[in-house]
């Protein structure tokens, strides 16, 4: 066991392996497979970021992991949840008004704490400690309806936060905000990571990568890719298509003047994915 802040961890992976999700109608009894031979494994903070097209299974990975996975659907393979314990795990969704229940951030946390029959003696630490961490303070007595779309998405992470989830997913949690809103989410978790929660970012939007970041990319129910941003984007050699390009997603801006420079023989590794560190590399040259 390690020590996380105040989270008692198992350092074992959460390991799937060889796992398929068949969604089974109930009344037909119709079959459909929603995850294929799916093999991942995610370590105490590690950090990864999960993307594929609409329809490709990235949510019912998501549930698969935290446990939430309904009961129309059966699994196949194994899913050893390591440090992640026994038990469903709370997440952040694409709309977290529908889990959000308490007047204010405030409010919705103390609800969730009791609901968990946390002992009321650790309630008001917890409490404080979990909207302090996604950086909810100063609003924590607002009303929820006032709040906007970044906040709400931080009262829902701090509800995860506060049940002590050591391993915190958003399922594609900055999708409906605005880059402001989408900054304040990111940065908040990005620290959490750095003390030492997993993390697993559902995403479709490129630019939230960092260059240490791990890629795993769905594709009809496959994992097609898990490997460092690099390879994401790079042809594996002159004949066949770059993940990205097999996805038909179009790289950043930023991304795609690397790569052609990358192809014209300037050394540029890792691969720039921001203006600044293009800038940084190109000046390095000098
Ligand atoms: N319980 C279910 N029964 C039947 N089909 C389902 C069920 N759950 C999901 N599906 C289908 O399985 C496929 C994968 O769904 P999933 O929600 O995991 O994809 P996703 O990658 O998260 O998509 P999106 O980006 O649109 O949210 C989709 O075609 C979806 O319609």
């Amino acid at each position: 066991m390690e020590e996380v802040g105040e989270i008692l961890l198992s350092t074992d992976d959460l390991r799937v392996e060889q796992a398929s999700v068949i969604a089974v109608e109930p009344l037909s009894g119709k079959e459909i497979t929603l995850l294929n031979g799916v093999t991942f494994h995610i370590a105490p903070g590690d950090w990864v970021q999960v993307v594929g097209a609409n329809g490709s299974g990235k949510s019912t990975l998501i549930k698969l992991l935290t446990g939430h996975l309904g009961m129309t659907c059966r699994l196949e393979g194994t899913v050893h949840r390591g440090f992640v314990g026994e038990g469903p795990i709370p997440y952040v969704m694409q709309h977290p008004e529908a889990a959000i229940v308490g007047a204010t951030p405030w409010e919705d946390v103390l609800i969730g704490l009791e609901q968990q029959g946390v002992q009321e003696a650790l309630i008001g630490a917890r409490l404080e400690k979990a909207l302090q961490l996604a950086r909810l303070e100063h609003i924590q007595h607002r009303q929820v309806t006032s709040l906007s779309g970044g906040q709400k998405q931080l009262t829902a992470l701090a509800g995860c936060i506060a049940a002590e989830a050591p391993l915190l997913i958003l399922d594609e949690a900055t999708s409906m905000l605005d880059p402001e809103s989408r900054e304040l989410v990111l940065k908040a978790v990005r620290h959490l990571n750095q003390l030492g929660r997993a993390v697993i970012w559902v995403t479709h939007r490129l630019e939230e990568w960092e260059a240490e970041d791990r890629i795993v990319v769905l594709d009809e129910g496959e994992i097609i890719y898990d490997g460092h941003v690099d390879g994401f984007y790079e042809q594996p050699n002159e004949k066949d298509k770059s993940i990205c390009e097999r996805l038909g997603w179009q790289p950043p801006y930023v991304v795609e003047t690397a790569l052609h420079l990358r192809a014209l023989g300037y050394a540029l590794t890792p691969l720039p994915l921001t203006t600044e560190e293009l800038a940084r590399a190109v000046s390095a040259w000098r």
